[in-house]
């Protein structure tokens, strides 16, 4: 079997940082040492050799709002390891009524053409027998251990909260973790039909429309019907201060709750949407939207004192053609913004190279954090022998200007536009295999695998036993007064 040795860098993990070569056989990793040799060798001088990021949070070729999202699985994984994205996680989304394995098989036959690794969450968008039997297939046969459950999207994929909490509680049993898109759909819902109603139909309207307390009730609503259900939770594209501001409260109280803000949230603010030109404020009408500068401090600090866990992108790209669907209301403009090929390059420019954040907090927020969450680590997420090699030798010196015209995803625009990255991957593995040297992409079709994730056994167990422990217990007395005395 050939070998390939990563030579003269700098090993960067969530932990260590240290110099020392990486020999690569089979996709794995066999060795880590000084002076390693090897049939290809891939000079590191002058890099950090990271775990490759983790990206929890995209969406390709997504059913949304009368249309598919832009990028497929081969477009989107490809601009993944553009920026050193080496793994990521989709969301199974079924239909209204229909079954949770068929829907996987759809989402099965779509990813075929994967160029790097790539995972499932389930979303739950309905509640019935059929759903919590299948449930218990897709985590023990289907290697699926997240649910995904939407507070928005009101007629299309929200869920009621007696339909959350039963499928919050199916997930304690099963050793599942839960996601939720915290909005209140229903105050999004009522805001959007006022603002219609009073001639507000521009893109910047989806933003008055779900304001940040629309996202703090929701997210400390599901926060606390996770505590009752006895379960941990993930609170996706977290981006506000208030959404925040419960989940740190409820991390202090003890809970396990994990917060996701996007690269998005840290660096575009809310200004975006007063643009004269519609097509820029449009390009960039996600949910929850752009906020202000109080908001990104917050999110930023959240990072830095370990409340938020992950960076993730909810690359969910849609062009401008599509973006104009929405020209006479916002309400029709299919929300999602890209970013999958510029998270790691703006994160580390914005955070590491400002000192907001350590190289080795950069690693776990972008990789490591991620893989222990999902349950993937050390598999992915780790520089060690016996993980797979899935590595990102990164330049920290390596600069580029972000556009769209050079970019690997398929749409038309980027969000981040104009803005000067440095540090770049010199070259991207995916379980070996040199998918980006020095911007030549390499990538392979169909090199992606599917990567299985066990059901959860430490935090859901130490929280049932928790539970049990401290459930409602009746009161036995040993006589009980006669009525009327
Ligand atoms: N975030 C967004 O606007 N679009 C993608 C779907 C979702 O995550 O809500
Ligand atoms: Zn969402
Ligand atoms: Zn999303």
């Amino acid at each position: 079997m050939t070998t390939t040795v990563i030579k003269g860098g700098t090993i960067v993990t969530a932990d260590l940082t240290y110099k020392a070569d990486v020999r690569i056989e089979g996709g794995v990793i066999v060795e880590i040492g000084p002076d390693l040799s090897g049939d290809t060798v891939l000079d590191a001088t002058g890099c950090y050799v990271m775990p490759g990021g983790i990206d929890p949070h995209v969406h390709l070729e997504m059913p949304f709002m009368g249309t598919y999202s832009a990028d497929d699985f081969e477009s989107g994984t490809r601009a993944g390891l553009a920026g050193g994205t080496t793994m990521v996680v989709d969301f199974c989304l079924p239909g209204p009524d229909q079954s949770l394995l068929e829907a996987l098989q759809m989402w099965d036959n779509k990813s075929g053409r994967a160029t790097a690794d790539y995972s499932f969450h389930m979303a739950i968008t309905g509640w019935n027998e059929r759903i919590f039997d299948e449930m218990k297939t897709v985590v023990q046969d289907k290697g699926i251990n997240t649910f995904k459950h939407f507070m928005a999207y009101k007629g299309a994929l929200m869920v009621n909260d007696d339909e959350m909490f039963a499928s919050f509680q199916r997930c304690a049993e099963l050793g599942a973790l839960p996601l939720v898109h915290a909005e209140n759909g229903d105050v999004v819902a009522s805001m959007t039909a006022k603002l219609l109603a009073e001639g507000n139909n521009g893109p910047e309207a989806h933003a008055y429309s779900r304001p940040p307390e629309v996202e703090g009730e929701a997210t400390n609503r599901a926060i606390m019907l996770a505590d009752m259900a006895g379960v941990p939770l993930y609170v996706v594209h977290t981006s506000c201060e208030q959404a925040h501001e419960a989940i740190r409260r409820a991390r202090q109280k003890g809970m396990r709750v994990y917060g996701e803000p996007l690269i998005q949230h840290l660096t575009l603010d809310e200004s975006e949407y007063s643009n004269p030109d519609w097509d820029h404020a449009a390009r960039r009408v996600m949910s929850p939207p752009f906020r202000n500068k109080q908001h990104q401090d917050s999110l930023w600090a959240g990072l830095q004192s370990g409340s938020l866990s992950v960076v993730a992108t909810d690359h969910c790209a849609f062009t401008t053609e599509q973006k104009r669907f929405g020209l006479d209301s916002f309400a029709k403009i299919p929300n999602g913004t890209g970013g999958l090929e510029d998270r790691m390059p703006m994160l580390w420019t914005y955070g590491v190279a400002t000192g907001r954040l350590t190289m080795n907090e950069f690693v776990a927020v972008t990789s490591t954090n991620i893989a222990k969450i999902l349950n993937v680590y050390p598999k992915k997420g780790a520089v060690l022998v016996g993980a797979d090699a899935d590595l990102v030798v990164w330049d920290p010196k390596r600069t580029k200007t972000i556009s769209a015209k050079t970019q690997q995803s398929s749409i038309d625009y980027n969000v981040f536009e104009g803005k000067e990255v440095t540090g770049l991957p010199r070259y991207t593995l995916t379980r070996g295999h040199v998918a980006i040297e020095e911007g030549t992409i390499k990538t392979r079709e169909g090199h992606g695998k599917f990567v299985r994730r066990e059901p959860f056994t430490a935090v859901n167990k130490a929280l049932s036993t928790w539970k049990d422990l401290v459930a409602p217990r009746k009161v036995e007395r040993s006589g009980i007064p006669a009525t009327g005395v």
